[in-house]
């Protein structure tokens, strides 16, 4: 067992019989809906909601029943990973690309819980590149305006020689901030730009982290 199947498998307990649970995206939460697929397959009756293409590909292959927003109006749980997670639980999300899905599934959740292997655990956010969508009209102006605004270097995200395309049809762009004294201040500020859609600073959302380590062991850190 390795630190991510750790943290996947143990927050996969939280979820109980008759409960709507967000699944996240990643190689971390990948193991979250491999737990929760077994568990469907021995008798576990739950409905989710997945934030991500990719994810929801996962919830088909282990017959986890999927449902859309409109059938209900809050999750009981959701279960996701981070890119870096802070000692106040502010966390950078993204790195796969699924940000907005998943914070319009965690904000929307009784329970958010973040499954991390240790080496995400930081004392301040902001090595990992902060990934900022942006709306393709005029995606330029937008980048420009974050260029102006912040003294850091912006790299548009590329797949295949291509800029690379959200599910939701965005782009990304990812912001080398070096360290984020005040994420819940830049977060502010990044939302109030016109062409961005949303960042990757989740602040005062996770209710838990799950910890895992190399060893298998897991800790759960829970918000005070
Ligand atoms: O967009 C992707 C998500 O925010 C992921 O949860 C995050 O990037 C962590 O991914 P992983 O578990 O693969 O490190």
């Amino acid at each position: 067992m390795n630190a991510k199947q750790a943290a996947g498998y143990r927050a996969a307990e939280w979820v109980k019989d008759g409960m709507i649970v967000g699944l996240g995206t990643g190689s971390t939460a990948f193991y979250a809906i491999e737990k929760i697929g077994e568990r469907v397959s021995q008798g576990l009756k739950i409905k989710a909601i997945a934030t991500s293409n990719a994810s929801e590909e996962l919830a088909v292959k282990y017959n986890i029943p999927l449902i859309t927003a409109g059938d209900v109006n809050r999750l009981d749980l959701a279960i996701d990973g981070a890119d870096e997670v802070d000692p106040g639980m502010a966390l950078i999300k993204g790195g796969g690309g699924a940000l907005l899905r998943e914070k319009l599934v965690a904000i929307n959740s009784d329970r958010f819980i973040v499954i991390a292997d240790s080496g995400k655990m930081v004392s301040h956010l902001g090595k990992f590149k902060l990934p900022i969508e942006l709306v393709p009209y005029c995606y330029e102006w937008t980048l420009g305006q974050l260029k102006n605004r912040y003294d850091v270097a912006f790299e548009m995200r590329m797949r295949d020689g291509e800029l690379y395309v959200t599910d939701n049809g965005n782009y990304i762009v990812d912001g080398a901030f070096g360290q984020i004294l005040s994420p819940g201040q830049l977060g502010d500020e990044l939302k109030a730009m016109t062409g961005v859609v949303e960042h990757g600073l989740f602040v005062d959302i996770a209710h838990t982290v799950v910890v895992g380590y190399e060893d298998g062991r897991t800790e759960v850190i829970e918000k005070k």
